[in-house]
Formats: C-alpha cells, structure tokens, sequence
C-alpha cells in the first residue's frame, strides 16, 4: 500500500467579525479566511498494527492523542472501522513550519491533511462535502483548511461560501516565537467585554453574518482589488488582544508605518500579525526593516503570499 505526502498550508482571516452568542457555547462569526503559500508537511503511512502514531519536529505539538492530526485519524478509524481493520494502522509525519498558536490553523491544517490523506489511503472516495462535516467535529477552521482559497466563513467558522481565489498577493507575516494566545481565552474575554451588544435572536444571527457577502470587503476581493482589500481588513479580536499583548500592538503600529504596506491586521485570535505589500521587492524590504527596529530573535519572519488551494499532495 502507498504512502502519501501532503501540503497543508496556513490560513489567514482578512476579516472576522462576532455577530453574537450561539446556543451551543460558539460565537456566530462573519468571516474571510484566506490559504498561503506558509504550509508544513504531513507524511501519511499505513502501519503494520492497528495504531496510530504521530510524529513532529517542533518541541511544542503534542504527539499525543491532543495532536489534532491524531484526533483526525481516530474519529477516521472510528468512522470507517472496517477499513481500519483491513488496512492496518496509520504513521503520521508533521514536518511543522507554520508556528504554532499563532492563529494561522496549523493544527486544523494537518488535520484537514489527514482527513484527505487517509481518504486516499483507504481508497474511501469522500466529497470534499462529506470531509468538511467530519471537519468541523474536530475543529471550526478544519473545513475551510481542506478546500482552501479564498471564502466566506459564517456559521461558527464552518459554513463555507467560496469566493473568487487571490493569488500572489504578497505578504509579511511575524509572529512571536514565545507568545501564544488561546483562542478560548480570546472569544471568552470578547464575550465579557462586548457581550453586552450581542444579538441573541438565532434567527437573525444567521441573517446578519450572511450580510458579510454583500459587504465592502467581498466586493474588493471580487474586483481584485488588492488596495480596497487591505483598506477593508477587519478583526473583531483585536480589541481584546492588542491591549492585553502590548507586543502584538507594537509589531501591529509598526507594520503601519512602512512604505510599501497597504494594510495590516492580527490573524484569528493572534499573536501573529500580517501586512499586504505592494509587491515581493517591497515584501523583502518590509521583512529587513522591521527586523532592523526589532532584533529580537524570538520574533519570526515570514515572506509569503496568498494561494488558491488548501490541501494538496505534494509534488
Ligand atoms: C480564531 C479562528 O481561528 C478564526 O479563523 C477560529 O474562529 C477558531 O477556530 P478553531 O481554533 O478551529 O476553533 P475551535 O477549536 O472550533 O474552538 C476553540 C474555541 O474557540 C471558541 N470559539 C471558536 C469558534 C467560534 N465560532 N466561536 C467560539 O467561541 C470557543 O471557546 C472554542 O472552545
Ligand atoms: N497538529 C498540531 N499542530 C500544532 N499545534 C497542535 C497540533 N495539535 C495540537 N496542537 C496544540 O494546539 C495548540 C494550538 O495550536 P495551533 O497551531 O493549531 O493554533 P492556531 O494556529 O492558533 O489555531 P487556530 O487559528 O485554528 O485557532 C498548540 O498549543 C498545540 O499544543
């Protein structure tokens, strides 16, 4: 039986907006979610015992059954239990470059990657739908990493509309190698700072986060407009971790202040933060100076840009 070798890039949100509280404990949210050329690796192999094992080369991913990857290919067993059982266990590789924590989905990524990979590997022959509901029980942002692109997200991040994709738009992406923020801490402190203008009707929940594809945003993408796009960045999280991360406000003032940055915003629920740049040259000198104003080597750098796929096999 073959093994398959996957890219799973990163995501980045070019809007997220909280309409209100769900029943289910969830924020409904309107959002934008983006893939980029930023992807780690994910090696699947079939095993000779009924396991499954995962392996990473970044010190702070679990390899554990908390490894989101892990957790893909057991609800997969579960699902699928007599294949399980004819084709044996799963090995799983994470080669890690999306950092981790960092609001890009580097854990619902190589989830969606094990989801496609032992689709191949088992010969299933899923939809891309039927992959995105078994998605979104392990994560909000797993659908939206199997099909990649450009898309709206509504819903709690799984109802997926897909836009026209934006290639090659260049980006600068920094994140703080130590800082982490967790997303729950992030939608809860939301929820008691601003919780108090929610919509709580369920009905109209729906209605207003659907108001996001007719929005301003939707239709700079649609003109691919990169200047409108990059004016019309948008999170709602900010509000709650700039001030908390003085860090991540700093870098956020910094990209602003650059020629060549036409925009610049938090991704998800942070630290890192990202800025669209005119073009690769400038994206170059953008990385240089803000390296220049700070030295320090916990901050991480990436040159990047806007893609058209989520996950893919390797070439
Ligand atoms: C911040 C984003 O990355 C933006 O794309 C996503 O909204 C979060 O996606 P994710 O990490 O896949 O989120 P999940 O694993 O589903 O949820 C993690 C936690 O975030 C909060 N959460 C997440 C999504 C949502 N619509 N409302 C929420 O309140 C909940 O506290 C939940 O327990
Ligand atoms: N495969 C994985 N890759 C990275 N982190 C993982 C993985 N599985 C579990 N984790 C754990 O999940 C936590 C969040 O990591 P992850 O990189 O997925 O965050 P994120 O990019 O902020 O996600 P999102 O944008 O979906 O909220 C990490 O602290 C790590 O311990």
């Amino acid at each position: 039986m073959r093994s398959y070798s996957l890219i799973a890039p990163a995501k980045i949100n070019l809007y997220l907006e909280i309409i209100g509280d769900r029943s289910d404990g969830y924020h409904e949210l309107a959002m934008i979610l983006q893939s980029i050329d930023l992807a780690d690796q994910i090696d699947i192999h079939p095993a000779s015992t009924e396991t499954i094992r995962v392996h990473c080369n970044h010190p702070q991913v679990p390899t554990d059954n908390s490894n989101l990857a892990y957790r893909a290919a057991a609800l997969m067993a579960t699902k699928f239990a007599d294949a399980f059982r004819n084709f044996g266990g799963i090995d799983i590789t994470i080669k890690k470059r999306i950092p981790v924590a960092a609001g890009l989905a580097g854990g619902s990524t190589n989830a969606a990657a094990v989801l496609v990979g032992i689709d191949l590997l088992w010969n299933l022959g899923l939809t891309f739908a039927e992959l995105e509901e078994l998605g979104a029980t392990l994560g909000s942002d797993v659908p939206f990493c199997i099909s990649g692109g450009t898309a709206i997200a509504t819903g709690r991040g799984e109802q997926l509309s897909p836009l026209p994709s934006l290639d090659h738009i260049h980006i600068v992406l920094a994140k703080y190698r130590s800082l982490e923020v967790s997303t729950p801490w992030a939608y809860n402190t939301y929820r008691q700072e601003f919780g108090g203008t929610y919509i709580r009707d369920t009905a109209n929940l729906a209605d207003r986060a659907n108001a996001v594809h007719s929005g301003e945003i939707v239709k700079a993408i649609v003109n691919k407009n990169t200047v409108e796009i990059a004016q019309k960045l948008h999170n709602d999280l900010e509000k709650v971790v700039l001030p908390a991360y003085p860090q991540v406000l700093h870098l956020r003032e910094l990209f602003a202040t650059q020629p060549g940055v036409l925009g610049t915003m938090m991704s998800g629920s942070g630290p890192s933060v990202f800025a669209i740049v005119e073009s690769a040259e400038q994206a170059e000198i953008v990385k240089l100076k803000i390296r220049e104003a700070i030295p320090d080597q916990d901050l991480e750098l990436f040159v990047t840009r806007t893609i058209t796929h989520g996950i893919k096999i390797a070439p």
